[in-house]
């Protein structure tokens, strides 16, 4: 009881001083009077130092040019290669083979799953690898490379090579200012990012005022993946190497239980929220030959990069719960999911893709026949700096009202759009009732 009254007592006093504070707009500054400030801002950040030197202000909620926040990145003119095409038609694999060949390098990956099999590929290849999620940290003595899920980018450390896989994830609303970050952020020499043409024309747009040296690289698809005509029919029907794809933890094992029913084969299940190790082990039985785990039953956790020997993908349903509502897939989702089937190099060089109820046939049909939207924005989100000066802007280190007033106030290039923060201003009401200080805050809501 007296935690509690001691916490509200600290929220009401919180929003009370964020009322004072913001009562007046102060966040123009004219930085001479405060030494401490410059300094700082001399330290981190290239834009404000500009308009600092120009008119002795700034507006730190001025998000116009995000990619004068990365001033080592912004010292080098880095190469950046641009490589673009269908799932299935070798692009990581050729980035791969530049970070192997690398004196030291980052693999930046959407899922914790793909950078564990890069680390695993890279170790195996006899390059020291870390890996570096938001839940494991495996360091490996004397490694110069890493394999991190994005999130975890280091944007102050020096790469020979660096690579950003799934790069079409930019324009995501929640995570898309994650990829923003390491696409502005990464101090490397030679830059890979791998993905969908969709994002093509952005990311050239976002890289022009940088000066990198910018080379587009277009992949053709390097096994066949044939949409059948008819759905599963029966589940008797399902074969070894058959993943069928669902959307929620209950309807997986729902399905699991169903195929084993019949008595012909045992499943193995990948699904995003399953702990990674777990993960790990069920994807590699699945692809383990001696395993008698045929079958996949899994959520659209498969759907990036992960190399799995699946030869038929069956849809169980084409909507999903994106959290918010259900909707109906994307047609780069439906791709993305697809085209798991027939990899390269795997036991099934063809693949094939159906459902299980022919009113969605049509839909995978002309999704998967259809180019992907064109990606016209990329998620953006303040850097710690930013904040922690306008915090100190305004003499308070409460994250929530910092964040929600800031975001309030921030301005943006056409180019951007804000991420999606209701969730991150939800951390941030619960990690102001803890004694931290402002950069454990923001890394709490951030990762
Ligand atoms: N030149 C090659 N030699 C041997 N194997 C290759 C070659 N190119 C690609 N592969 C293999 O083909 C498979 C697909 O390649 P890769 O993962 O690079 O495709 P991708 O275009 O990045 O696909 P996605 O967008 O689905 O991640 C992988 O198993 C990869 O190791």
């Amino acid at each position: 009881m007296a935690v509690t009254a001691a916490l509200l007592r600290r929220r009401a006093l919180s929003s009370a001083f964020a009322h004072s504070l913001f009562c007046h707009d102060a966040y123009i500054l004219c930085l001479r009077s405060n030494s401490d400030m410059h300094s700082l801002v001399n330290h981190t950040n290239l834009r404000l130092q500009r308009d600092y030197h120009n008119s002795g202000k700034f507006d730190l909620t001025d998000m116009t040019h995000p990619y004068m926040w990365y001033p080592n990145a912004r010292e080098k003119k880095r190469n950046v290669f641009l490589h673009v095409g269908p799932t299935n038609s070798g692009k990581t694999h050729n980035a791969l083979k530049r970070l192997e060949a690398s004196s030291s390098g980052v693999y930046c990956g959407p899922l914790r799953l793909l950078a564990r099999e890069v680390a695993q590929r890279l170790n195996k290849a006899n390059v020291r690898c870390n890996l570096i999620t938001g839940q494991e940290r495996e360091e490996i003595e004397g490694a110069k490379h890493s394999s991190v899920t994005v999130e975890m980018t280091d944007v102050t450390t020096e790469y020979q090579c660096a690579i950003i896989d799934e790069i079409q994830m930019v324009g995501c609303r929640s995570r898309g200012f994650s990829f923003t970050r390491a696409l502005l952020g990464l101090c490397s020499d030679e830059l890979h990012i791998c993905g969908d043409p969709a994002v093509v024309p952005l990311i050239q747009r976002i890289l022009e005022p940088t000066g990198d040296v910018v080379t587009v690289q277009y992949y053709e698809r390097l096994s066949p993946l044939v949409p059948l005509k008819t759905t599963l029919g029966s589940f008797s029907n399902i074969k070894d190497g058959d993943c069928i794809v669902t959307f929620s933890r209950r309807s997986i094992y729902k399905l699991k239980r169903r195929i084993e029913r019949e008595g012909k084969h045992l499943c193995s299940v990948v699904y995003g929220s399953l702990p990674p190790e777990t993960r790990t082990k069920q994807a590699t039985m699945f692809n383990d030959e001696a395993s008698d785990l045929n079958v996949l039953v899994a959520s659209d956790a498969i759907g990036m990069g992960l190399n799995l020997n699946i030869s038929r993908i069956i849809f169980s349903t084409l909507e999903k719960f994106d959290g918010i509502c259900h909707r109906e897939l994307t047609v780069p989702e439906i791709k993305q999911i697809a085209g798991r089937a027939g990899r390269y190099g795997s036991k099934f060089p063809v693949g094939e893709v159906t459902c299980l109820s022919a009113d969605h046939l049509p839909l995978l049909h002309s999704a998967l026949k259809s180019p992907s939207p064109i990606i016209k924005r990329a998620g953006l989100f303040p850097t710690f700096d930013l904040l922690s000066l306008y915090s100190r802007l305004h003499g308070t280190d409460f994250f929530h009202p910092i964040l929600e007033r800031f975001l309030e106030k921030a301005k943006l290039s056409p180019d951007y759009f804000i991420a999606d923060c209701e969730d991150m201003l939800k951390v941030a009401a619960i990690v102001d009732e803890l004694s931290l200080g402002l950069y454990d805050k923001y890394l709490f809501c951030i990762r």
